[in-house]
């Protein structure tokens, strides 16, 4: 099984690579920049039906959730338009799409963790541009899933929990906001997933329950301060740069973008179709101290 992944450094498409190489039958091809300009749809388009794929997933995206308030036609672009693009190229292929979404396509209001037919409501420019990534996905491609997943890290790339090593470095505290609910969800656990999903939807090309919206998070859930607490905790047992959190208000951290206060995502509906489930954000956050820990090393020797 061919399967073609968009993005070149991201954090899922790094993760998928790394997994697939150990799966036999499955070949996977990454196509990003500057081969794949997603905010150039026409040419993404023609780059991913010359590759034939069987199975596409579409795991780059404009991700500056803060930056999309400033640019919201890029991100419309990339995220809307360039999504819709590369569905419809695995549709012209006789491929499957599977679309990376978000948490952030909805208000937060919900009190209980979302469910994949809960209304959508996003508060920000990036959460629209990935909603309308979903309605174009969807409307190119009747061979679609779309993955709803949250609070993505990894050891390498552009997050949360880098960015708290990183600022632990010079800081003993840190103010973080704790009145914002969700699932950290640790990239090479979503690739496993994403795989699990591309293989049964190759099995099953007509299985109509396996088609459309899934959320997929790390189990459990927390804030982001409790986050930062635990990464904390846990970098401190490994002889990591570690730091005191402050709990704070949303109020007292202002930025360009709105986030949702609860965008706690239910995996029930994944477990129930698919048979699959993410494990414990925080045993998955062990594991990611563990491979930050294991390539450190390797970088001194
Ligand atoms: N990060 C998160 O916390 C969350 C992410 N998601 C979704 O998951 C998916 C994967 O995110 P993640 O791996 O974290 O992303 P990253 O932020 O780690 O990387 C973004 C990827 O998108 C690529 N990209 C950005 N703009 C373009 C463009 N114009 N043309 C082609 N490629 C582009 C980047 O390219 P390059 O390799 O050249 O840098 C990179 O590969 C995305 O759909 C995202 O919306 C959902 C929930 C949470
Ligand atoms: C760095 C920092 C952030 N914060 C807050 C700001 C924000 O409310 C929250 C998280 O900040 P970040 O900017 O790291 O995360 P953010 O960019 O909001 O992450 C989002 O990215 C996109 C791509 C998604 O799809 C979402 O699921 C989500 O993962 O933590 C603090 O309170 N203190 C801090 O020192
Ligand atoms: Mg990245």
């Amino acid at each position: 099984m061919k399967i073609v992944v968009t993005g070149t450094n991201g954090q899922v498409v790094t993760a998928l690579r790394a997994r697939a190489a150990a799966i036999p039958g499955i070949a996977l091809v990454a196509i990003g920049r500057p081969e794949l300009d997603l905010a150039d749809a026409r040419a993404a388009s023609a780059a991913i039906r010359a590759l034939a794929p069987d199975i596409v997933v579409n795991a780059a995206a404009y991700t500056a959730v803060d930056q999309a308030e400033s640019e919201p036609e890029l991100a419309m672009a990339v995220n809307g338009a360039g999504a819709g693009a590369v569905a419809a190229a695995a549709r012209a292929a006789g491929a499957a799409i599977i679309q990376i979404s978000t948490d952030y396509v909805f208000d937060g209001t919900k009190t209980a963790p979302y469910l994949e037919d809960d209304p959508v409501g996003p508060i920000s420019a990036y959460g629209r541009s990935k909603l309308a990534g979903e309605e174009t996905v969807a409307a190119a491609n009747p061979d679609h899933v779309i993955l709803r997943t949250a609070w993505v890290y990894a050891a390498h790339g552009k997050n949360f929990l880098r960015t708290m090593l990183r600022l632990a470095e010079t800081r003993d505290e840190l103010s973080v906001v704790a009145d914002q609910q969700g699932c950290p969800s640790y990239a090479p656990d979503i690739a496993d997933i994403v795989l699990g999903v591309a293989q049964r939807l190759r099995d099953k090309p007509q299985e109509a329950a396996m088609r459309g919206v899934f959320h997929l998070a790390g189990a459990g859930e927390t804030s982001w301060a409790g986050f930062a607490e635990e990464i904390f905790a846990q970098a401190a047992g490994r002889g990591l740069p570690h730091a005191r959190v402050r709990p704070i208000t949303t109020a007292d951290y202002p930025t360009p973008a709105s986030r949702p206060a609860n965008s706690r995502l239910s995996g029930d509906k994944l477990k129930q179709v698919y048979g699959l489930a993410m494990p414990d954000w925080r045993d998955a956050l062990g594991r990611c101290m563990d491979e930050i820990i294991k390539e450190t090393k390797a970088t001194r020797t």
